[in-house]
């Protein structure tokens, strides 16, 4: 563990005298690059779509992330389409000279975004959506012909994913660190929301194994500081912050939360975006975040003065108070909390009988109730993952996170 907190002290020393290292995100589209696969370039027949100049900001967003959980690489020519328009939606038409006759790579790059000419801003950024919307449908009904039981678990690996009598169970599987949330977790968490969007299932349920539910966001992942440097990790986490958030937004169908037991950090903010909150009464609810120099994520900030009012929320979001199981049922966090020692079978029974109900029905009454409220909710999203990069950066959560290893390294 003394290894651990001395690579926190030379990250931080480093950032220190270094000053500030750029991000590690390369400069053009974000997820895809063609430059990584062969060179052949052909004729970018470009589709304008019908709705041309309907697609907003947001959906465009959207398609940025869908791109990323593409489950089969789009291949090298779909990838110069990607790069083309998206350079052409967020910039406008080609303005760098042609690289050179030997740069292949970014000539292949240059082309393709060129040959976009004077193409309006909006018609690239919807045919950019178009785009991903139709690779996204056969990565799915590809991905569909493998048994799905069989795809579902193998994808994973800290957390366990299974179906059984219309819910579809994810639970969080790292007991000895008491689920505390790794970046592989997230981005699992994330594939199988995807992955329970899309299945048969009817209700879509969140638990942890052992007897934590979660101790929210892993402290060890402030410590794996890439060679780009400590602002380029920030920036990264920030964009991975807003997927996880974003996905819970955008989840479609409804959304159970069985807090096994306590909850810390952003497993607690989450909440506020799922439709049922079961807890057992060991349950406890905590988000120490002014303790860690941070600030509220998970939309917290917007649902839970909403949820429990302001002076409620500004006591556990700002003053970091844990709440127990009861007090959360009082402030409306919680849907209802069950004893302990009949918590699982109770909480089963009930999640049985709901999954019987209409799906189509559920689905919608879920969505007619999130909708109103899911501009908001992305832009609240956006600006506390924003304001959480800065935090990560500042001596105050870094001091933290050194205090937390080094109180287990006196251990
Ligand atoms: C810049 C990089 C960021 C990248 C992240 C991307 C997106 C993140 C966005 C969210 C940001 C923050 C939101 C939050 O979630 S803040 C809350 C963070 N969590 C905590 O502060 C909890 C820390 N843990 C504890 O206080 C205690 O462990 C506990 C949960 C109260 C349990 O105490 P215990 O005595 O019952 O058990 P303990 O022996 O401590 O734990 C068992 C082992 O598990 C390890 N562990 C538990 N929780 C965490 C954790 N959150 N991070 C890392 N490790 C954890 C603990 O260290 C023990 O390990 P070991 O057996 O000693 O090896």
């Amino acid at each position: 563990m003394a290894g651990v907190v001395g690579r926190l002290i030379r990250c931080w020393c480093r950032r220190a005298v270094a000053g500030r290292s750029r991000s590690a995100l390369p400069s053009g589209h974000p997820a895809l690059h063609p430059g990584c696969c062969s060179l052949k370039v052909p004729a970018l027949q470009l589709h304008v779509s019908k709705t041309a100049m309907g697609a907003s900001q947001k959906d465009f967003e959207n398609a940025m992330n869908q791109v990323k959980l593409l489950k089969e690489d789009p291949g090298n020519e779909v990838k110069l389409k990607l790069y083309a328009l998206y350079k052409q939606a967020t910039e406008g038409p080609c303005n760098t000279p042609k690289p050179g006759v030997f740069d292949l790579i970014n000539k292949a790059k240059w082309e393709a975004w060129n040959a976009l000419g004077s193409l309006p801003k909006e018609t690239a950024r919807q045919n950019y959506v178009d785009l991903v919307s139709g690779l996204s449908s056969s990565s799915d009904s590809s991905s569909q012909a493998k048994p799905e039981a069989d795809r579902k678990q193998a994808e994973y690996e800290t957390v366990v994913m299974t179906s059984e009598d219309g819910i579809t169970k994810i639970m969080l599987n790292r007991p000895a660190k008491k689920n505390a949330l790794t970046e592989q977790m997230y981005q699992e968490i994330m594939l199988a929301l995807e992955a329970a969007s899309k299945d048969d299932s009817t209700i879509t349920v969140l638990t942890g194994n052992g007897d934590y539910y979660s101790s929210g966001n892993d402290l060890t992942n402030f410590t794996n500081i890439p060679p780009e440097g400590v602002e380029a990790k920030a920036k990264n986490s920030a964009i991975l912050l807003r997927n996880f958030v974003g996905s819970f937004i955008d989840f479609p169908k409804p959304l159970v939360a069985v807090v096994n037991g306590p909850a810390v950090g952003i497993s607690v903010t989450v909440l506020g975006l799922f439709d049922l909150v079961y807890a057992t009464d060991r349950a406890t609810f905590h988000t120490p975040f002014s303790h860690l120099g941070q600030t509220p994520e998970g939309c917290s900030s917007y649902t839970f003065p909403k949820i429990m009012g302001p002076a409620k929320a500004a006591e556990m979001l700002i003053f970091g108070k844990k709440l127990t199981a009861g007090e959360a049922y009082a402030q409306g966090l919680v849907t209802e909390v069950f004893p302990d020692s009949t918590f699982q079978k109770e909480v089963w029974t009930r999640l049985k009988a709901y999954s019987k109900l209409p799906q189509n029905a559920l689905r919608i009454s879920k969505q007619i109730i999130r909708s109103q409220e899911k501009e908001k909710l992305h832009a609240v999203n956006a600006k506390e993952s924003s304001i959480l990069q800065e935090r990560w950066l500042s001596s105050e959560c870094m001091n933290a996170i050194m205090n937390f290893f080094s109180q287990k390294a006196k251990l």
